[in-house]
């Protein structure tokens, strides 16, 4: 497991977090010695329960709030000392907006872009508009918009000074399937055309199908920084999942040893096992099971959802991350859904 990065910027970062701590007044401490490269072009998602710290991270790279030790840069410019330059790198989009009712859509969007110093761009702002379907809505006001279509204008608005990164707080919260949909698409299309995405989430799915990596973050900790196809394949247990030609109901005490777990009507069996090991134990179990006079109908196997390693990371302690490589299988939950 890749622990997060601690060297220089490397050649490739946008973002740069160096051993950033945040305390707040009061004494609570939000963020603890956070160290992370954001690479160029990448979408990046920033995972970790209520209260992790994810907005104060954001937050902070967005020089909204101030770090009480360490340091920021986007794309080299420090985000304290060189805050208006790093800014009109950064897009963000918040969860909700809190301004402009009285304002149409076209005039919030076009003012967003003059408040970073970029002269006005028509063309840009129709096409903004045109690419997130809000462009028959150019003349409304930002109140008569449902709140679908607001969640869109505060997209719009982080766009509308071309920034290089686009942060994206909780995309998906409280939005319906065809605006994620919608914002799902937008983001790959940003994407392609070189803008580095960063997004917070509790949806395990949006990270599984967006990005290219992932940031673990509990109690203020970055526990873990890792590629998405490599983070499931080296966390990831593997389950055999039997179904028996007749119910059992408990399992003989010759296959304690095992990995198993007895599904509530007796009839499922599922054998959890490290997918890395050359030997899974498979073979000697199926002849474990036949000298039990135990048959099986069917048999299918699946690996572990990013949802299973990351609810398994987010309840260890960062000690036990180091020392475990593989967390506990959760079998009873699959067995018996
Ligand atoms: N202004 C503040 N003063 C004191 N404590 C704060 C302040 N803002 C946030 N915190 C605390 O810092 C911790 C991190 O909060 P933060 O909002 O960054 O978490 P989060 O990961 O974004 O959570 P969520 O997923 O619920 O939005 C929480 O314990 C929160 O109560």
């Amino acid at each position: 497991m890749t622990p997060p990065s601690q060297a220089a910027p490397t050649g490739d970062a946008i973002v740069s977090v160096r051993n950033l701590s945040k305390t707040y007044a009061g004494g609570f401490q939000a963020l603890r010695n956070i160290n992370l490269d954001i690479h160029r072009g990448e979408i990046f998602a920033l995972l970790g329960p209520n209260g992790a710290g994810k907005t104060t991270l954001i937050s902070i790279i967005c020089g909204m709030a101030n770090a009480s030790e360490g340091s920021v840069t986007a794309d080299g410019h420090d985000t304290v000392r060189d805050y208006r330059a790093a800014r009109s790198l950064i897009g963000l989009v918040p969860q909700e907006l809190h301004t402009d009712s009285f304002e149409t859509v076209w005039a919030t969007v076009n003012f967003s872009r003059g408040l970073f110093g970029k002269a006005p761009d028509p063309a840009y702002i129709e096409k903004v508009l045109k690419d997130l379907s809000l462009w028959d809505k150019k003349d409304t006001k930002i109140m008569a918009l449902s709140g679908g279509m607001k969640r869109r204008v505060l997209i719009a608005k982080a766009l509308s000074h071309e920034p290089k990164v686009l942060f994206l707080d909780e995309p998906s919260a409280g939005v319906d399937v065809e605006l994620r949909h919608d914002m799902w698409r937008m983001v790959r299309k940003l994407r392609e055309a070189g803008t580095t995405i960063i997004l917070t989430t509790h949806y395990i799915e949006e990270a599984e199908d967006m990005a290219d990596r992932i940031g673990v973050i509990r109690k203020g900790e970055l526990i873990l920084v890792q590629d998405k196809h490599t983070l499931m394949r080296q966390l990831g247990q593997k389950q055999l999942v039997l179904t028996l030609q007749q119910p059992v109901t408990n399992l003989p005490a010759s296959l304690a040893g095992w990995s198993l777990a007895l599904s509530a009507d007796g009839q499922i069996l599922t054998y959890t096992f490290d997918a890395q090991k050359d030997d899974t134990g498979i073979a000697q179990l199926l002849a474990a099971l036949s000298a039990e006079d135990i048959h099986f109908k069917d048999l299918q196997s699946s690996e572990s959802s990013l949802e299973d390693i990351f609810v398994s990371l987010v309840h260890e302690t960062k000690a036990d991350v180091a020392k475990e490589k593989h967390p506990e299988p959760h079998t009873d939950r699959r067995v018996t859904a």
